[in-house]
């Protein structure tokens, strides 16, 4: 990461003075706990609002948003410093292509993260998406099988869109859980979490309105429809899980290459040729021996051995 470009981060002025100061309070909050780099990677499918998501945090137009599906340089990072603080955020290419997990871009992803610290995962979908389908599970599951089960320990789903009316005049809390819920099942399964442990390290979901026709309240912060500012409260969260105990994934060469399958095993061979020799081996020269003993010889063997006395 040292020889990245590290830009003072002017887009965090740009914020109206109540989202500022909590923001401010929350990294002075991380910079007690002697947190002073944060590297978030964002990853979800294609054109879902990752990089409208990267460009709200930064408070900058950091990334190319496109309505279509984008083939932009990525991943990307965006790194910003303020005060001894340094912000990385890590934008990427959608993991989906043509209703397939794209390994390929899962590939670039994983050597664009070699070396790199993950501090925390943002998972990001849509709020106004209907179902879950296998596909999410196979992205989620791309995606811990890259990185490790651990990622999860330091994810949170982001929901974009936020600012929707729900259909059949559901109520908006009803159908922001239902979609949760959903969502999380799939996390859960796609992630191999057992039950138990995903209820202990609940993953957080927060929601997000990227649209420049968010509605604002009158300090001029974009808000929810419950009246959350959703920045600060994005913001928020994400210190929570950086304050929640379990470790940041560093991205090394062994987890990116995956275990040897050379090595595989290796350690059972020499017990495998003693269970052959003792179990195998030995049986059959056993049996061997027991089967010349118990034969009956052809007469010309005996009277070759000198056993027999028979005229021919
Ligand atoms: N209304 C609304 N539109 C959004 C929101 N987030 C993103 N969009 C729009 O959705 C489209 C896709 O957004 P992107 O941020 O480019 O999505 P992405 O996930 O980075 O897309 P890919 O680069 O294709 O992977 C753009 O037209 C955005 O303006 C949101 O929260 N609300």
């Amino acid at each position: 990461m040292a020889s990245h470009l590290i830009r003072e981060w002017t887009g965090i002025q740009q914020f109206p003075a109540a989202t500022l100061s909590k923001l401010l309070e929350l990294l002075g909050k991380l910079k007690q706990e002697n947190v002073s780099t944060l590297t978030i990677l964002v990853m979800g499918k294609g054109g879902v609002g990752k990089s409208s998501t990267v460009n709200s945090i930064v408070g900058e137009r950091v990334v190319a948003v496109s309505a279509f599906q984008s083939e932009g340089p990525r991943p990307v990072m965006v790194s910003r410093s303020r005060a001894g603080f340094t912000l990385n955020i890590i934008d990427t290419p959608g993991l989906v292509e043509g209703g397939y997990v794209n390994d390929q871009a899962l590939e670039i992803i994983k050597r664009f993260l070699l070396n790199k610290t993950i501090d925390v995962l943002l998972y990001v979908d849509r709020l106004d998406a209907y179902r879950v389908d296998s596909l999410d599970r196979q992205v989620i599951k791309a995606i811990t099988d890259s990185f490790g089960k651990g990622i999860w320990s330091r994810g949170l789903v982001v929901l974009t869109h936020a600012q929707l009316s729900p259909p059949d005049g559901l109520n908006y809390d009803d159908f922001f859980s239902r979609r949760s819920e959903a969502l999380l099942k799939v996390v859960r399964m796609g992630a191999q979490i057992r039950k138990q442990e995903f209820q202990d390290s609940s993953i957080p979901v927060v929601l997000v309105e990227n649209s420049g026709r968010c509605r604002t309240n009158d300090s001029g912060e974009k808000i929810l429809p419950n009246g959350t500012a959703w920045i600060p409260n994005l913001v928020k969260t994400i210190t929570d899980v950086v304050s929640n105990g379990s470790k940041a994934i560093l991205v090394d060469k062994k987890l990116i290459e995956g275990p040897n399958p050379n090595d595989r095993g290796k350690f059972f061979i020499p017990l495998i040729l003693a269970f052959q020799y003792f179990f195998v081996v030995k049986r059959i020269q056993r049996a061997i021996k027991n089967d010349i003993a118990k034969e009956s010889k052809p007469l010309w063997e005996l009277r070759d051995m000198g056993l027999s006395n028979r005229k021919f």
